[in-house]
Formats: C-alpha cells, structure tokens, sequence
C-alpha cells in the first residue's frame, strides 16, 4: 500500500497516493478527431462514443490530428516565449491588477490557487498572461458589424495588450487571436460531438455558444529554484467551464487525479492538445462527466510553456441539469447542481477566488461549488 496525503479541494479532502505515476497513456486515452466534422454520422457516434467513455472515466483525453497547423502553433508558442523574456516592468503595463475583468499579466508567484483551499502567502512558481473572447478572434464574427453582448457580468472584451515596439516581429496580438479564433472553432466542433454522445442532437448547445465566455492564457513555469523542492507551478484545481483546450508543447509538468486517486502524468505528446472537462459539463451531466482535478508541477530544470484555452457558453446562458441526466448516479460525487447557475456568475466568482487583487468580491462560499441556492 503506498503512503498517502490529504489534499484539500472544492469538494472537501481526499487521500490522495504520495506515488506519481509516470507515462501510462493507458489512464488518459487518445482520440483521433480526423472524423470530427464526418458526412457520415456513423463516424461522427463512434467519435462521440469514445469522447463520451473518457469524460466519463478519466475527464481527460488527448486529441490528435485536430487540424489546428503546427506552424500555427508553434508561432503562439514562441510568441509566449518572447513576451515572458520581456523585464518585468515592461510586462507590469498589462498587469492583471489594472484590468476589471481578470485580463493581462499574473506575475511570478502572483497566483496563489483558490481562496477558499489555500495558504494566500505562498505563490505558485508560474507566471501568466490571460485574454478572453474578442469579436476580433471568432471567424463566425465580422468586426465591422458585430458587436459583444451586454457585458452583465464584467467578462466581455477588455483584453490587454503589449504595446506595439516591445516584440519586433512577432505580431504577437495577431497571432494569439488566430490561435483563439481556430481554437474556438475546433471547440465549437468538439461540442456537437459531445452533444451526440450524450444522445442530444448535435446543434443542442449551438445557441449558448454565440458568443462564447472563453478564456485563454499563456503559461510559463519556471525550473524549481531550489532542486528537491517541488514548489507548483499551479494547485490542484478543476477548471471553469465546459472543456478545456490545452498545447503544451515538449516540456512535462502537468498530473491529473485518476479515480483511484493517484496522480498520473500527462505529459506532452507530439501532435496533439490534451482536452479536460470543466465544471459546466459536470454540471449539465449531474456528475456523469468527471471535472477532474489537475495541476502543473516543473521539475525538468527546463522553462515550460503551456497555452490552455477554456471553452465556455455565453456568459448569460444557464447551466442546469440536462433532462436525460437527472436520474443518473454522478460518477463524481459533490458535484452534482440542484438550481440552475448563470454561466457568467459562476465564472467570475471562481476567477475572483483564484486571482490576486479581487479580494473585495464575496467568494461565495454557499456550498462547495458556489451554486446559488
Ligand atoms: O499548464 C498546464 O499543463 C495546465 C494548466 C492548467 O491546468 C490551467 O491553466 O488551468
Ligand atoms: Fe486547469
């Protein structure tokens, strides 16, 4: 039996195996997309089947041939690269702490995981830069007509940028917003087959995701400053929203809590993104999808860059138990939504607990989840 821990989560403590377990893809499948956008339904359900199984099993899967361009990858990565080379002081312009709607650059050790879990003295050992929807990025948009929605909840538009001057020649805001924009559609895409696996019709959620409340980020984990140490880059979480898309390049860092409550690696594999399910899908599936927690800890000695993309609803759509669901026995218990929950509420209030300089807000502490009653 191997020694364990307690690790403290929204849905209370678990004894969670000490052991990490290294490079067994066997516990976080990898799905093939080529037949995502199929004429054929018969591909598009073996698709949804397997996508099903593993929100179901593990919350978490890889993607390969997604059709998202190696170029284009690539020139997000090195576009973090180049912005987090920058001096700190220059980065501080686009500080998170000026911006109302959580955008723009966390510094080293300036995030601390959530409020209500942990030690508020301690940062984690990652720095971040964060943007969320724009008009400018969704290829179902056009700029000169389209306007974002009533901004109810403080999360629509507001990104911040790095002056022009700083990083000659790498269009750095072109080239994350073509990211966003082609990861956007590929999580568009992604939803109609989650649809179909949980025998809804594909566009069933099409009229939520209009224009959607996603966020991205640019991660950078710094090598422990103190070998041995084991400082995180960032603390056991589940994420927000529905799903999330993530590129980590070719350095490790992120583990994934199995059922069995051992943490397992991810690490980076060539040509894919790994995609885990968020809150919402938990919710709308009254826990039958796993909403798994995660976290980054960088102990290669190597810099880590990661861009994860958190695929979200219409910040004023409703979440609430989908009707073929409210019967089922949650595969993830605690999780389970009695009331429905606006999308925007719920999201501000979790990044409000996760982000410095936001502490005024009420982290809304009615129940492990933030549900209103
Ligand atoms: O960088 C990673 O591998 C994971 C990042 C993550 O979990 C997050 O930003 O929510
Ligand atoms: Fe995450």
């Amino acid at each position: 039996m191997s020694e364990t821990t307690t690790l403290k989560t929204r849905f209370g403590d678990l004894r969670v195996q000490k052991e990490i377990m290294k490079g067994n893809f066997d516990n976080i499948p990898i799905i093939d997309l080529s037949n995502l956008r199929s004429p054929l339904l018969d591909e598009r359900r073996a698709l949804a089947k397997g996508v099903y199984d593993a929100c179901t099993n593990v919350g978490f899967f890889y993607v390969k041939n997604h059709g998202i361009s190696q170029d284009l990858i690539s020139a997000v990565h090195d576009a973090a690269k180049r912005f987090f080379a920058l001096p700190d002081e220059v980065k501080m312009e686009t500080f998170i702490g000026k911006s109302e709607r959580f955008r723009g650059f966390s510094p080293l050790y300036g995030e601390h995981g959530d409020k209500d879990i942990y030690d508020q003295q301690t940062g984690s050992l990652s720095e971040a830069f964060d943007i969320g929807y724009e008009i400018a990025a969704d290829p179902r948009k056009d700029p000169s007509t389209d306007v974002l929605p009533p901004d109810t909840f403080g999360l629509y538009g507001g990104n911040l940028w790095p002056k022009d001057g700083f990083l000659p020649g790498v269009n750095f805001k072109e080239t994350y917003l073509r990211y966003f924009g082609e990861v956007l559609e590929l999580s568009r895409a992604l939803l109609n087959i989650f649809a179909l696996g949980l025998d809804l019709s594909e566009d069933y959620f099409d009229s939520i995701v209009k224009t959607p409340g996603c966020i991205s980020r640019m991660l950078h984990y710094l090598p422990q400053p103190v070998p041995g140490e084991e400082k995180v880059g960032i603390e056991a979480h589940t994420d927000f929203e529905c799903f999330t898309i993530l590129s980590q390049e070719e350095v490790p860092a992120l583990q994934v809590l199995n059922a069995h409550n051992q943490w397992v690696e991810a690490p980076p594999i060539p040509g894919t993104f790994v995609v885990n399910i968020g809150d919402f899908f938990t919710f709308w599936t009254n826990g039958i999808f796993r909403s798994t927690l995660h976290r980054a800890i960088n102990l290669t000695g190597k810099e880590r860059y990661s861009i994860p993309f958190f695929f979200g609803v219409d910040y004023d759509a409703s979440v609430s138990v989908l009707s073929n669901c409210v019967a089922a026995s949650p595969k993830q218990p605690g999780t389970v939504i009695s009331a429905h929950i606006k999308a925007g509420d719920y999201v501000r209030r979790r990044l409000a607990n996760t982000y410095v300089g936001f502490g005024e807000e009420a982290p809304g502490k009615d129940g492990a989840l933030d549900v209103p009653a």
